[in-house]
C-alpha cells in the first residue's frame, strides 16, 4: 500500500518535504526510463532539464513534444494515494516537468520557491519528484531547506541571465541560510514530496552519471488554477502556457467549482 504513514505526514507538515517509504517497482522504473529516452529523442532542440509539460502527448504548445507515459505515471494509483495523504481526497494534476541532467554538464537549479511561478490561488501544490535514476550528492540531487515553508511567504527572487541554469530566477541573498540545507538522496524509483513554499535547489551535475527527476505537480481542488494570471511571465527561462494548460482531476471532485478541465484537452 502506498498510503503515507502518520509520521510521514507529520514530517511533511514540519519540514515541508518527505521521502515516503513507498517506491515504484523496478519494472515501472525501467518502463519510465525507456519513456524518458524516447522523450529526449523527440526533443532534440530542448535542453533535457527543461522538458516542461512532458505529460502532454504530442506538440504540447510549450515547446516540447510530450508523451502519455508521463501522464500515466502522474495517474499511478500509488502516487495519487501518497498525494492524498498530504492534500486530502480532492486532487488536480496540473503539471509535470522532467528535470534530466546529463552527465558532466547538467545545469544547476538555483535556490527557489516554486510558488513564485504559479497561477494557483490560494497558492497550494504538492510536488512529487520521482527519481528515474539514482539521485545522489555527486550527481546533483535535490537540496532542501527544511521548515522554510512554514511562514507561507514568498521571498524575493532575482532574475539571472545565464544559459546554464534550469530556471533563471534565484532567491535573493540573505533570504535563507544555505548551511541548513539537507540533501535529498534517492535511489531510482524512490521519490520525495515537497510543498509549494519550501526553498530548494540542486547543484550542477558534474558526475559521469545522468540524474533525472520527474516533477509531478498536484493541487487541492479547493484552489483555483487561474488562467488569467501570469506570474513572472517570460522570465523563467522555461516557456510555459498556463492559459492552455490542461487540468486532470485525479481524485475526488472539484471543490472550488471554477476549475476549467476542458481547455487544452486533446479531443478523444
Ligand atoms: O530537479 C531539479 O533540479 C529541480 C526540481 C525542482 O525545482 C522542482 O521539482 O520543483
Ligand atoms: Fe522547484
Amino acid at each position: 500500500m502506498a498510503v503515507l504513514a502518520q509520521a510521514e505526514i507529520e514530517r511533511y507538515a514540519a519540514e515541508g518535504w518527505v521521502k515516503p517509504a513507498w517506491r515504484l517497482p523496478p519494472e515501472r522504473v525501467d518502463e519510465m526510463r525507456d519513456a524518458l529516452d524516447e522523450l529526449i529523442r523527440r526533443n532534440p532542440g530542448v535542453r533535457p532539464e527543461k522538458l516542461v509539460s512532458a505529460h502532454i502527448e504530442g506538440d504540447n504548445g510549450e515547446g516540447v513534444h510530450g508523451s502519455a507515459a508521463f501522464l500515466e505515471l502522474a495517474r499511478d494509483p500509488g502516487i495519487v494515494e501518497l498525494v492524498g495523504g498530504i492534500l486530502g481526497p480532492d486532487v488536480i494534476l496540473w503539471g509535470c516537468h522532467v528535470f534530466c541532467k546529463p552527465p558532466l554538464e547538467g545545469y544547476e537549479t538555483p535556490w527557489h520557491q516554486d510558488g513564485h511561478y504559479w497561477p494557483i490561488r490560494p497558492l497550494a501544490t504538492c510536488t512529487v519528484w520521482v527519481a528515474l535514476e539514482d539521485s545522489k550528492i555527486d550527481n546533483g540531487c535535490l537540496r532542501v531547506i527544511p521548515g522554510s515553508h512554514r511562514a507561507k511567504l514568498l521571498h524575493e527572487h532575482l532574475h539571472e541571465d545565464r544559459a546554464d541554469l534550469t530556471l533563471q530566477q534565484r532567491l535573493a541573498p540573505g533570504t535563507f541560510d544555505e548551511y541548513q540545507a539537507a540533501d535529498v538522496e534517492l535511489e531510482a524509483g524512490e521519490m520525495s514530496l515537497h510543498d509549494v513554499y519550501m526553498i530548494h535547489g540542486a547543484r550542477p551535475n558534474t558526475s559521469s552519471r545522468r540524474r533525472t527527476g520527474v516533477a509531478l505537480r498536484y493541487m487541492p481542488s479547493t484552489s483555483l488554477f487561474d488562467r488569467s494570471l501570469r506570474p513572472v511571465d517570460g522570465k523563467t527561462g522555461v516557456a510555459v502556457n498556463f492559459a492552455r494548460r490542461p487540468l486532470w482531476l485525479v481524485s475526488g471532485v472539484d471543490r472550488h467549482g471554477g476549475n476549467d478541465f476542458v481547455t487544452g484537452q486533446q479531443p478523444r
